[in-house]
């Protein structure tokens, strides 16, 4: 079945939007879909391309490209995160936005998928360029989005602040405030608590339920985890709370490796000092390829796609591997780990606390009336554990991997939705 859609650009084999197209494709074979429904969950609804001029602090001019891809809109509004990265490209936004409406289907939350981003690398401009960039962006897609359209969040280069200046730009057109534009907004403009670490405390409690049916115990268990940003970080210190060594970490800079274990606090606290986590004096450096490759129990890739190829694949050691990430396992990587008996969550499960308590955030505001940090910690946990357990036993019931498993039951999920608002009878 082909699934190419018109005005596709070209590129290498494992990028994110083939790996999308690729576990579509199992998946509608897999559910016996014909093929305009297949074809209409690989192609984005809605895709918007805008430039964003800038008068950076020096007087100069510089342009930059956004963009903003709504995936499906079935089930609900559009969701997903803003990224600003200089790898960000219209192919990439697309791959993302297709994993955010799976992820939403599998968790049960009534929203479809959408990804935007910024081709920037916030570190290279001041708050002031970027808040200036990101008033723009907003008004360029402010008709496009909006708390019954598509409701932006953070991701990689994006965080609470940017939310803040996105939910002001919307508002000040809108004439009032309107609370549910963003989510992953600051506590004071109407964020929720347990937000900012959702997307982290979600994967800690899906690692312990895998190593616990993977009858590894917690109290002997090592991680090695790459990116140590808004999920990365929070992972580490709920892991290492729950039990875990955390004995490799990295971030763009590099790596560092200790087997006695990490201090993650004390590695937080370092990073807030100096930006990075290479030069952490109580661990040694490691060359950053070979943190996937060490011999730990769960490697917890939490930077970018495409880091778990063909190449490396064969040398990975852990029995697990959790997807913090979107994307982080190119489908050739995924066949050889399968076959080497390494299991996989794959991210549309193991990251969704993120865009779980997002929801949770949209429904506070829409009644303004806000929960307590336990009421969303508890509801948080056993929606995550809830979405775990019915799929690893799907899992094993049928035999298929854990990825097959998640990604056929949401396109079903998002399929059954198309067919009973009447298309494709
Ligand atoms: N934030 C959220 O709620 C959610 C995020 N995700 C996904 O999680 C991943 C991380 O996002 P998030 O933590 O928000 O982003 P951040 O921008 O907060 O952090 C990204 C981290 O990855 C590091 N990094 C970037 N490139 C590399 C690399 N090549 N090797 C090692 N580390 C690298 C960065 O290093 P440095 O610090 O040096 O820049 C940083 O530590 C993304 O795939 C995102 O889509 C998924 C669900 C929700
Ligand atoms: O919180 C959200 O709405 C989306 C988070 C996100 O971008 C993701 O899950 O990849």
């Amino acid at each position: 079945m082909s699934l190419i859609t018109a005005g596709e650009t070209h590129h290498a084999a494992t990028s994110p939007l083939d790996a999308a197209r690729h576990q579509l494709r199992e998946a509608a074979e897999h559910l016996g879909l014909s093929e305009p429904e297949a074809r209409a969950l690989a192609t984005p609804r809605r895709e918007l391309t805008v430039t964003i001029p800038l008068r950076r602090d020096d007087g100069s001019l510089e342009n930059f490209t956004g963009y903003r891809v709504q995936h499906n809109l079935s089930r609900g509004p559009a969701k997903g995160g803003i990224r600003y990265s200089p790898m960000v490209n219209i192919d990439e936004v697309r791959a993302l936005a297709m994993w955010m409406t799976w992820k939403c289907a599998l968790l049960n939350v009534p929203y479809g998928g959408a990804k935007g981003g910024v081709t920037i690398d916030p570190r290279a401009y001041s708050t002031a360029e970027l808040e200036r960039v990101t008033r723009r962006y907003t008004s360029e897609i402010s008709h496009f989005i909006g708390p019954d359209r598509d409701i932006p969040a953070p991701d990689i280069g994006t965080d609470e602040q940017t939310m803040a200046w996105m939910l002001d730009t919307f508002s000040v057109a809108a004439g009032h405030t309107v609370l549910g534009v963003v989510t992953g907004k600051p506590l004071e403009l109407g964020g929720s608590r347990g937000r900012a670490s959702a997307t982290s405390h979600g994967l800690g409690h899906i690692t312990l339920a895998a190593l616990g049916s993977l009858r590894l115990d917690t109290a002997t268990a090592t991680a090695a985890i790459q990116g140590f940003g808004k999920v990365g970080r929070d992972a580490a210190l709920f892991l290492a709370d729950a039990g875990l060594n955390i004995v490799a970490v990295s971030d763009q800079y590099g790596a560092i490796h200790n087997n006695a274990g990490i201090d993650v606090a004390a590695l937080a606290a370092h990073v807030d000092a100096t930006g990075s986590v290479t030069g952490f004096p109580a661990a040694d450096p490691l060359p950053a390829e070979q943190l996937l490759e060490l011999e730990v129990t769960v490697i917890i890739p939490a930077a970018v796609e495409g880091v778990l190829t063909a190449e490396n694949a064969p040398r990975v050691r852990a029995p697990l591997i959790v997807e913090g990430a979107n994307g982080p396992t190119t489908p050739e990587a995924d066949a050889i780990l399968e076959a080497r008996g390494t299991t996989v969550v794959p991210d549309i499960l193991a990251n969704a606390g993120g865009v779980l308590v997002s929801y949770f955030e949209w429904v506070q505001g829409n009644q303004a009336y806000w929960w307590t940090e336990e009421d969303v910690a508890q509801r948080l946990r056993s929606q995550m554990l809830a979405a775990w357990n019915y799929l690893s036993q799907r899992s094993s019931r049928d035999h298929r991997s854990l990825r097959r498993t998640a990604t056929a039951v949401a396109v079903e999920r998002v399929a059954r939705a198309h067919r009973l608002r009447g298309l494709y009878p």
